[in-house]
């Protein structure tokens, strides 16, 4: 074959094979919420030059489609859905449930670190351990183990380390405070002990080290002896609640209580950055708050808590704006077209947006930038004999999915919030949170599994005597504390950075693949996180054989 006759071949082979390639790209002229899209590699080189803001970016292209769905071509036709229209995410999330699964992509790389963990699976499977998990979140007994934990991380670590701020006039991260709270508290819940990753001297511990030392302390716990003579809420934790009621099989167990610390422990904290910024911003919405919060104990009972409606709102107010998990999809199991009209096929992954869906004005009308909590209140009463109290409007799931919705709906939703309000009570009563930065300077939303302020929250705590009518030399006497301080200028994400944390590994992922996949592969990347995992199941090994699961107290 001479070379002429070689080169007509391959271009015969070629030309239908670019036809077949750029068939979409050719479909649509570029607009605003349509990027440029080029044979093969189809949009991303947009993609690539917005990798630094894609949550803002998709947002914008959401914001100004006339569907609100908008379709992205990445390279050799990996498409994939964004979508913000309620009837399209009620119909992935819900309607067509069983035809929109994490997928077995996501599944397989997030395999080795979750498991069959219930983030991690679909079908039977899942239903099952939603089933036994449900159950366990409804007692009450798991819900009065929640507060304790959560009050006693409040007054022991959360307020001395403000209190001791504030007198020493420093400036402290509070997101990094937060999710060091978080971590806390979720490992107490879920394992039973405490990494004491809030402490006044804010460890540069390693985050995966704070893991090992977690279930390390956990083992003391192994003592059979100690677990009988103690049914007390102390012992009320997860772990040993799937262990003693029945669940017995190893794997289940460490996978489902994988699956929790992961999702306890970025979510309420972001929620909570975001909202301790937009108060600062808001002093009219931060008095209402305050107003109703004075009404309560200091340590709020659950009823209380639950009558603080205008927190509620204020904090479903704060999420619609910064959701903690901006973007989160599914993958099609079967060729489908979505209530809009937008084509699926077999194994694109669709992904609903809520944080553009928190900006869209069809949903929450032209004032949809304000922060204003009474959007989800109205006043109990006819209208017309107002008693003054607020009651709670709740949105369709659909439209406001932060939480997801469907059967797959958060299931911590309810703990998320009773944490958060009896947070924003410990800290309220007691300080102003005071962004360090100069006025008008607006933090930075990043997202990547979950939202995060670029360079962290740096405040300055004041403590309100006027607002707690409290001496507060006495409580600063009282606190045991601390150095907890950090620069309050030139804060930089790098600044908080020597660790390498789960938290940093999981921020260089790729933007838009389900959170619990970025959590994974920075796990991968870091031999601290495959110990961490070794070292959980290695204490669940060491539980089991110790045969825990025959003991004989129960939850009270
Ligand atoms: C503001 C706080 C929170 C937000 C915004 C939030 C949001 C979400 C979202 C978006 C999902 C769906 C994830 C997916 O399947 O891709 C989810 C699932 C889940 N969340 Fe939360 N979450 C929060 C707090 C919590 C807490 C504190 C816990 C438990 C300690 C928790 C436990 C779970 C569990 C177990 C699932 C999986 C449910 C299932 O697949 O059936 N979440 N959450």
């Amino acid at each position: 074959m001479s070379i002429i006759e070689l080169f007509a071949s391959v271009a015969l082979l070629l030309v239908p094979l670019f036809f077949y390639l750029t068939r979409n790209s050719r479909s649509k002229a570029p607009s605003k919420s349509n990027p440029k899209s080029y044979p093969l590699i189809g949009s991303s080189a947009a993609i690539f030059a917005n990798r630094n803001r894609t949550t803002q970016w998709t947002s914008d292209l959401i914001q100004s489609s006339p569907t609100v769905t908008v379709v992205l071509r990445r390279f050799l036709d990996d498409t994939r859905v964004f979508t913000g229209n309620p009837a399209n995410v009620q119909h992935i999330l819900k309607t067509k449930f069983y035809d929109y699964e994490k997928g077995s992509k996501s599944r397989q790389t997030l395999f080795d670190f979750l498991g069959n963990g219930i983030f991690n699976i679909d079908g039977d499977s899942w239903k099952f351990q939603r089933q036994v998990s449900s159950h366990e979140f409804n007692t009450k007994s798991l819900r009065k183990f929640m507060e304790t934990v959560v009050d006693t991380e409040v007054s022991q670590r959360l307020i001395p380390i403000l209190s001791t701020a504030a007198a020493n006039n420093t400036v402290l991260d509070l997101q990094d405070i937060l999710q060091r709270f978080a971590f806390d508290n979720i490992c107490k819940i879920a394992f039973g002990h405490d990494p004491a990753y809030l402490l006044p001297d804010l460890p540069e511990a390693e985050f995966a080290k704070t893991f090992d030392d977690a279930a390390k302390i956990s083992s003391g716990r192994k003592k059979k002896q100690e677990l009988s003579n103690k049914p007390s809420l102390e012992t009320v934790d997860l772990l040993s609640r799937f262990l003693s009621s029945g669940h017995s099989d190893e794997d289940f167990v460490t996978d489902i209580v994988i699956s929790f610390i992961l999702a306890g422990r970025d979510t309420t904290s972001a929620a909570l950055t975001w909202y301790f910024w937009l108060l600062s911003q808001n002093p009219e919405i931060e008095k209402e708050i305050l107003r109703e919060i004075k009404d309560k104990s200091e340590s709020p009972v659950y009823e209380e808590v639950k009558d603080m409606v205008y927190t509620h709102a204020s904090l479903c107010e704060s999420m619609r704006l910064y959701p903690p998990v901006p973007i989160d999809g599914k993958v099609a199991l079967r060729d489908d077209v979505l209530p809009d009209g937008t084509v699926i096929k077999k194994g694109m992954r669709v992904l609903y947006h809520p944080y553009a869906m928190g900006r869209l004005e069809m949903l929450w009308g032209p004032d949809w930038e304000e922060f204003k909590p009474d959007r989800w209140l109205q006043r109990a009463g006819d209208g017309v004999s107002n008693d003054g109290k607020w009651s709670f409007v709740g949105r369709d799931p659909y439209s406001y999915p932060v939480f997801q919705a469907g059967p797959r709906i958060c299931l911590g939703k309810d703990m998320a919030f009773l944490q958060m309000k009896r947070v924003v009570a410990g800290i309220l009563r007691r300080f102003k949170v005071v962004p360090a930065a100069e006025d008008g300077v607006e933090p930075v939303f990043v997202s990547f599994a979950t939202s995060k302020m670029e360079g962290g929250f740096p405040v300055s705590p004041n403590l309100t005597a006027e607002q707690t009518g409290e001496d507060n030399s006495s409580m600063q006497g009282d606190s045991p504390v601390s150095n907890g301080s950090l620069p309050a200028h030139g804060m930089s994400s790098a600044s908080f950075g020597k660790h390498q944390t789960l938290m940093e590994g999981w921020e260089a992922l790729e933007f838009d693949r389900n959170f619990l996949e970025h959590a994974f592969n920075s796990l991968q990347s870091g031999k601290e996180g495959l110990q961490f995992v070794q070292e959980i199941t290695n204490h669940l090994q060491e539980l089991w054989k110790l045969g825990m699961r025959n003991t004989s107290w129960s939850a009270p």
